[in-house]
């Protein structure tokens, strides 16, 4: 029997909202209840994405940000499908991802981390899913970075990802992990996901999406809702 929040997430998939050993959810986590709000027309009514437009190299972060040259790295191409707790693809949906350069850093003024920032490098990027829920980008792997959570804390490589459900006010933000990597097993962001969770946000190798003397390629597929449902980040 899965343990419901609100009849709404499993908690055997999904993070608590604390986790003693992920030290920011401490501070930031409710100490009430959820409350699930009811959604107002204007939210259920609200844009979605049928009509939108995106850069020709939105989903290209490789070259998105280009000034005068190559991002550093090995270029990856990440590749799934979104789909409801019934396998039923969400079609024309926009999915945004954000991360670290290569050598570990982000562009932002909070991560002071003393690695190099790639100038051709920014780090973001977005794309649709088609009509049979399938999205692909294609980026630099992220390296991992030191966070501070205790001694010798490393983040494991990881991609940030945000999707929009049904309509404008459901979203998903999560963040995708590659197979094998040894920090996994260190991090207190992903032990802080039940174990089902867990194997739900490692994406695999698959040669099939890897492109001949391009990219190499990742299998990540995300389910909203459910008890498949990917999980989402304790934030
Ligand atoms: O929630 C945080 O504190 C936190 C810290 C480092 C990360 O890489 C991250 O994704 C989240």
């Amino acid at each position: 029997m899965s343990k419901l929040i609100n009849n709404h997430f499993d908690m055997d998939i999904h993070p608590p909202y604390q986790a003693t050993e992920y030290k920011s959810t401490i501070l930031r986590a409710s100490s009430k209840p959820l409350v699930i709000t009811k959604k107002t027309l204007s939210e259920l009514s609200g844009p979605v994405f049928n009509d939108f437009k995106l850069g020709v190299l939105d989903h290209d972060l490789t070259k998105n940000a280009i000034i005068d040259g190559e991002p550093i790295g090995e270029r990856i191409v990440v590749q799934g499908k979104v789909t409801n707790e019934l396998g039923q693809p969400i079609s024309n949906t926009l999915l945004e991802v954000w991360q670290a350069n290569a050598a570990g850093r982000y562009v932002h003024k909070v991560d002071q981390h003393n690695a190099p920032l790639d100038p051709n490098f920014l780090g973001t990027g977005r794309c649709m899913t088609d009509t049979h829920g399938n999205y692909k980008f294609y980026t630099i792997k992220p390296g991992a970075y030191p966070w501070g959570n205790h001694q010798n804390a490393w983040r494991p490589n990881h991609i940030h990802f945000s999707l929009f459900g049904g309509d404008i006010s459901s979203r998903l933000i999560t963040q995708m992990y590659f197979p094998g990597d040894p920090l996994l097993e260190y991090d207190p962001i992903y032990n802080a996901i039940p174990k089902r969770g867990k194997e739900l946000l490692i994406s695999s190798f698959d040669l099939s999406v890897t492109e001949p003397d391009f990219a190499l390629g990742y299998r990540f597929d995300i389910v909203l809702r459910g008890h498949i449902a990917t999980p989402f980040k304790n934030k």
